[in-house]
C-alpha cells in the first residue's frame, strides 16, 4: 500500500471548512443514481418474468436455449455497451451518454412489454442490455467528476445502493404483478414498470449540467465555473479552489503530453503510462473479483435455491426472494455512511473477509444437505418398469443420493414415502414436475402408483432450510462493502484523460465475469457439487482479500486529480510533483494577474 501527502495540483491550500451541500447536489445525485436502479431492476426482473414468459401466448414454445439467450443477452450486451461508452463519453460528454442510456432503456422496456413474439422480446432485451452497460460505466464517472471531494465516495456508494434497491423493487413488482393475469399481462407489466424511472432520468438530465471536468477539458471555462458555483452552493472559496485544481491539472497534463509527445488513441497512451496501466489493471481486477465472489449466482439462482428447500408455489418463491434481496439492500448503507469517515480499504477488507466466511458457510450448508439426503437404490434394484434406454435414464441412475439427483435438470427423485430411499429417474418431458418418464414414478391413469412420491427439486433433509439462511448472511456481508467499493474506487482511480476509457474497461470486466460465472455455475455444480462451487468462490475471494490488502491504495480525502499519484512509484511521483510545481507557479502568477483563468477557454456551451 502506498500513501502520499495530499498534493494539490494548483498549490492552493484546501479550504479548511467542508462546503455546505445545496439542493442542487442532491437533485443531481438522485437523478444520476437512477442509472443504478435501472441496472439492478433489469438484471433481476427477468427471473420473475421468466416464471411466466415460457408459457405466455405468442412466446411459447420457449425451449431452454431461448430462455438462456433471453436471460443472458442483457449482461452480454451490457459488456458491449460499457466498452462503447468510454470513447463516446469523451467525445459527446458524460451527460449526453446518460441521456442516451435512459432513452434506450425506456424504448427497450416498452419493446419488451409489448412483445408479440420471441424476436421482439430479444430486441427489447438487447436494448436494455446496451442501456445498462452505458449506465453502469457512466454514472460513477459522472458522480466522481461532479461531486465535492468530501462526499464523492458516499455518492458513488449511493449508486451501488440503488443497484440493490432496483433488485428489491424488481422482486417486489415481480411478486405484485404475478397476481395480475401473469401469463398474458403480468410479465409485461414487470418490464413496462422500468420505463417510468428511466423516463424521469431522461427528463432530469435535459436540465442537469455536464461535469465540470469534462467542460474544462473541452474548452468551456465559463460553464465550468457555473457548474462549480451550483455544486458548491456559491461557496466562493471552494469554487476558486476547485477551479484552480482543474486548471492546473489540465495544464499539467498538456505539458506532459507535449513533453512526452504523447498522441494517438487513449488506449495506446494508457499502455505506455505505467501508473495508469497499473490503476486500470487493479480497477478491472476489483470488478472481476466482485463477480468471482459469486454474487450473481446467488441472485440469479435464488428461485432454485428456494425451490430446493421444498417450496413449490411460485408466489411464495418470489416473496422469499424479496426477503433475500432486502438483505442485499441493507448492507450498502454501511459503506454509504462510513466511507468518508473510516476510508475505503477498511470497509472493503472487512466485507471481503466476511464474504469468504459466508461462502464457506453456504458450502457447508449444501454439503450437510447432500450428506443428509436419502440414498438411491442400487442399480440392480431399479426393477422391471424401468427402461434404461430412455433419454438420460442411465445418467440419472448413476447418482448416489437425492441431492445429486435433483441438482441435475434432467432427473428427479422417486422415493418411497415411508423409507425415503428412492430411484433417480429421468423427468417426463411433458410434465417434468409431476412424473418421471420411466420407472416407478411414471403416470398410471393420471397418478403415481403405490407409495411413491416424485420430487423434481427438493430433498427432505434436516438441513434443507440452511442454504437459504446462509444465502441471506452472504448477501448481507457482500453488500456491506463488496457491492459498492469496486464502483467507488474505479470512479476515482484515473486521471481525466484516461478516466472514461479505464472505467469502461473495468466495467466491461465486471459484465464479462458476471456472464462467465452465470454461464458456468450449473456445469460447475455438476462437476464439483454445489458446495464445491461455493468453496471455489471462497478461494477466489481469499485471493481478492490479499490483492486488496497489498495493491489497493486508500483514496479517501484526495481530490480526484491527486488520486493518480497513489499509483506512481517514488521516482514517477517526484517527477510529477516537480512538473506540477512548475505549473503551479505559472498558474499562480496568472491567477494573481487575471480575474478569469485561461481567457482563451471561453466558449459557448
Ligand atoms: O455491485 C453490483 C451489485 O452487487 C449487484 O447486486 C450485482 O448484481 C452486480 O453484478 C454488481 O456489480
Amino acid at each position: 500500500m502506498v500513501a502520499i501527502a495530499a498534493f494539490s495540483s494548483s498549490g492552493r491550500d484546501k479550504p479548511a471548512h467542508n462546503p455546505r451541500l445545496g439542493l442542487f447536489v442532491y437533485i443531481l445525485a438522485s437523478a444520476a443514481v437512477i442509472g443504478g436502479f435501472l441496472f439492478g431492476y433489469d438484471t433481476s426482473v427477468v427471473s420473475a418474468a421468466m416464471l411466466y414468459m415460457p408459457d405466455a401466448p405468442g412466446l411459447k414454445p420457449m425451449d431452454t436455449v431461448w430462455q438462456e439467450v433471453l436471460v443472458s443477452i442483457s449482461p452480454g450486451m451490457a459488456a458491449v455497451g460499457s466498452l462503447m461508452s468510454g470513447t463516446s463519453s469523451d467525445y459527446i460528454g458524460r451527460r449526453k451518454v446518460i441521456l442516451g442510456a435512459s432513452a434506450i432503456f425506456t424504448v427497450g422496456a416498452l419493446v419488451c412489454a409489448a412483445s408479440v413474439n420471441k424476436i421482439m422480446l430479444l430486441i427489447g432485451r438487447i436494448l436494455l442490455g446496451i442501456a445498462i452497460g452505458f449506465a453502469s460505466m457512466i454514472v460513477p464517472v459522472y458522480l466522481g467528476e461532479t461531486a465535492p471531494t468530501h462526499v464523492r465516495g458516499m455518492l458513488v456508494s449511493a449508486f451501488a445502493l440503488m443497484i440493490s434497491f432496483g433488485q428489491v423493487v424488481a422482486n417486489v413488482t415481480g411478486g405484485a404483478f404475478s397476481y395480475i393475469d401473469p401469463y398474458n399481462v403480468g410479465w409485461r407489466l414487470m418490464f413496462a414498470f422500468a420505463a417510468v424511472p428511466s423516463l424521469i432520468q431522461f427528463v432530469c438530465f435535459i436540465f442537469l449540467p455536464e461535469t465540470p471536468r469534462w467542460l474544462y477539458e473541452n474548452g468551456y471555462e465559463t460553464e465550468t465555473r457555473e457548474v462549480l458555483e451550483k455544486v458548491y452552493n456559491g461557496d466562493k472559496e471552494w469554487v476558486e479552489y476547485e477551479m484552480a485544481e482543474i486548471i492546473a491539472f489540465n495544464e499539467d497534463q498538456q505539458k506532459e503530453n507535449e513533453r512526452s509527445q504523447q498522441s494517438g488513441p487513449v488506449i495506446w497512451r494508457i499502455l505506455k503510462t505505467p501508473h495508469v496501466l497499473k490503476a486500470c489493471f487493479i480497477g478491472s481486477m476489483l470488478q472481476a473479483f466482485q463477480q468471482l465472489a459469486g454474487i450473481n449466482t446467488i441472485l440469479y439462482y435464488t428461485a432454485d435455491i428456494i425451490r430446493s428447500s421444498g417450496i413449490s408455489n411460485n408466489h411464495t418463491t418470489i416473496w422469499i426472494s424479496v426477503a433475500l434481496s432486502v438483505c442485499n439492500f441493507i448492507g450498502p448503507f454501511i459503506p454509504m455512511s462510513l466511507i468518508e469517515r473510516v476510508g475505503r480499504r477498511i470497509i472493503f477488507l472487512f466485507s471481503c473477509g466476511l464474504v469468504v466466511l459466508s461462502l464457506i458457510f453456504i458450502g457447508v450448508a449444501f454439503l450437510l444437505v447432500n450428506h443428509d439426503s436419502a440414498a438411491t437404490f442400487p442399480g440392480s434394484q431399479y426393477g422391471g418398469n424401468f427402461n434404461s434406454s430412455y433419454p438420460d435414464a442411465k445418467g440419472c441412475m448413476a447418482y448416489t443420493n437425492c441431492d445429486f439427483c435433483v441438482t441435475t435438470d434432467a432427473c428427479g427423485f422417486c422415493h418411497d414415502a415411508n423409507t425415503k430411499q428412492g430411484y433417480c429417474l429421468p423427468a417426463s418431458s411433458d410434465n417434468p414436475e409431476v412424473f418421471s418418464s420411466t420407472g416407478s414414478c411414471t403416470s398410471a391413469n393420471g397418478s403415481i402408483p403405490n407409495n411413491f412420491k416424485w420430487e423434481k427439486y427438493y430433498c427432505d433433509t434436516r438441513f434443507t432450510i440452511l442454504p437459504i439462511i446462509a444465502c441471506g448472511v452472504y448477501l448481507l456481508t457482500f453488500s456491506s462493502g463488496f457491492t459498492s467499493l469496486p464502483w467507488v474506487l474505479n470512479s476515482e482511480f484515473y486521471p481525466m484523460w484516461a478516466r472514461s476509457t479505464c472505467v469502461s474497461i473495468s466495467t466491461t470486466s465486471n459484465w464479462v465475469f458476471n456472464l462467465i460465472i452465470a454461464l458456468t455455475y450449473l456445469s460447475l455444480t455438476q462437476v464439483i457439487g454445489k458446495y464445491g462451487a461455493f468453496w471455489l468462490y471462497a478461494g477466489l475471494t481469499v485471493i481478492a482479500f490479499v490483492f486488496i490488502l497489498f495493491l489497493v491504495p486508500e483514496t479517501k480525502g484526495y481530490s480526484i486529480e491527486e488520486v493518480e499519484m497513489l499509483f506512481m512509484n517514488k521516482k514517477q511521483r517526484r517527477e510529477a510533483e516537480t512538473r506540477r510545481r512548475e505549473t503551479v507557479t505559472e498558474v499562480r502568477s496568472r491567477m494573481n494577474s487575471t480575474v478569469s483563468f485561461g481567457g482563451q477557454h471561453v466558449h459557448k456551451y
